[in-house]
């Protein structure tokens, strides 16, 4: 599987399940897509802005909740495994991407009848830190989401400041873009995003990071390691 980041506004999710899987879901995609979660019974967990229908579809009627929401990707977090397959399967028959909550992915092991050829439109939700405009997704094949879990807080902590670095670096590349040389204006930006020192002053203020990042870029332009 090859990670990819996928613009959902002006799409529909639809999740069927409204467990805290379901939620969980439900509110990650909510921050871009319009989400419709079709579910007998919804937990107290936060959804987010989505529109609950409360309905238990029986298989056959999966493929009208596809019809009705022509939905860009389909999430199948019930604990009906039955349901689940017919999800999968509507969701291949529209042309939908598919999140099976349900199976961890085993190499190409037969899910709800499909060859690992029909299998292709599924998709794995990573754990993911978000830090704007940075974005950072774990994932381990579907075998050990606490794993995944686990990665993601430490990353969480290790590149906290990330969002403001990028911010910063934007800034530097395009105020250098008149006064240096291509190649010595990739080594400059290169030798800030290096820098412990300017991390460090992430922490503190964006004014001081500035002024960190322009002494690293000096003794870089003056042939030192910037660091
Ligand atoms: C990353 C994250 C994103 C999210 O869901 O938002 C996510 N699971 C998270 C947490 C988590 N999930 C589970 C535990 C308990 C510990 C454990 O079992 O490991 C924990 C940890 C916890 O809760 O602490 C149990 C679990 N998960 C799946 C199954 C079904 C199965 O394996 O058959 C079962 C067993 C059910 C059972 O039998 O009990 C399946 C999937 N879970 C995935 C994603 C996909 C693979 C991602 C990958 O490749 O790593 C995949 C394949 C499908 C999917 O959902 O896309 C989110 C962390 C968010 C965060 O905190 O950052
Ligand atoms: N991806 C993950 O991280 C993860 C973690 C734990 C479990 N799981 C798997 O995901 C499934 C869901 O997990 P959960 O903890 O949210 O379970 P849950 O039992 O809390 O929720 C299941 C939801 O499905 C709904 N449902 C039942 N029949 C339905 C129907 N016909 N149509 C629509 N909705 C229906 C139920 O009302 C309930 O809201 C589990 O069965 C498990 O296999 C995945």
């Amino acid at each position: 599987m090859i990670p990819l980041l996928h613009d959902f506004t002006d799409s529909t999710v639809l999740v069927f399940g409204g467990g805290t899987v379901g939620a969980r879901k439900a509110r990650r995609f909510a921050r871009e897509a319009r989400v419709v979660v079709v579910s007998p019974t919804f937990t107290d967990a936060e959804f987010g802005d989505v529109e609950r229908v409360r309905v238990a579809p029986t298989p056959d009627k999966v493929p009208e909740w596809f019809d009705r929401t022509r939905p860009a990707l389909a999430v199948a977090a019930t604990d009906d495994e039955d349901l689940n397959d017919a999800i999968a399967r509507a969701a291949r028959e529209r042309g939908s991407l598919l999140n099976r909550a349900d199976r961890s992915r085993r190499g190409n092991e037969s899910v709800d009848g499909a060859t690992g050829g029909e299998r292709s439109r599924e998709v794995v939700v990573p754990a993911t830190v978000r830090d704007d405009p940075v974005v950072m997704a774990v994932a381990t094949g579907g075998r050990s989401p606490a794993l995944s879990r686990y990665l993601r807080e430490r990353f969480e902590t290790e590149f906290a400041g990330a969002g403001a670095m990028a911010d910063l670096t934007a800034d530097i590349r395009a105020e250098l873009r008149d006064r240096l040389p291509p190649e010595k204006r990739r080594a400059a930006v290169r030798a800030v995003v290096r820098a412990d020192r300017v991390w460090k002053a992430l922490g503190n203020s964006r004014t001081n990071a500035r002024q960190e990042a322009n002494s690293v870029i000096c003794d870089m332009l003056s042939g030192g390691d910037g660091r």
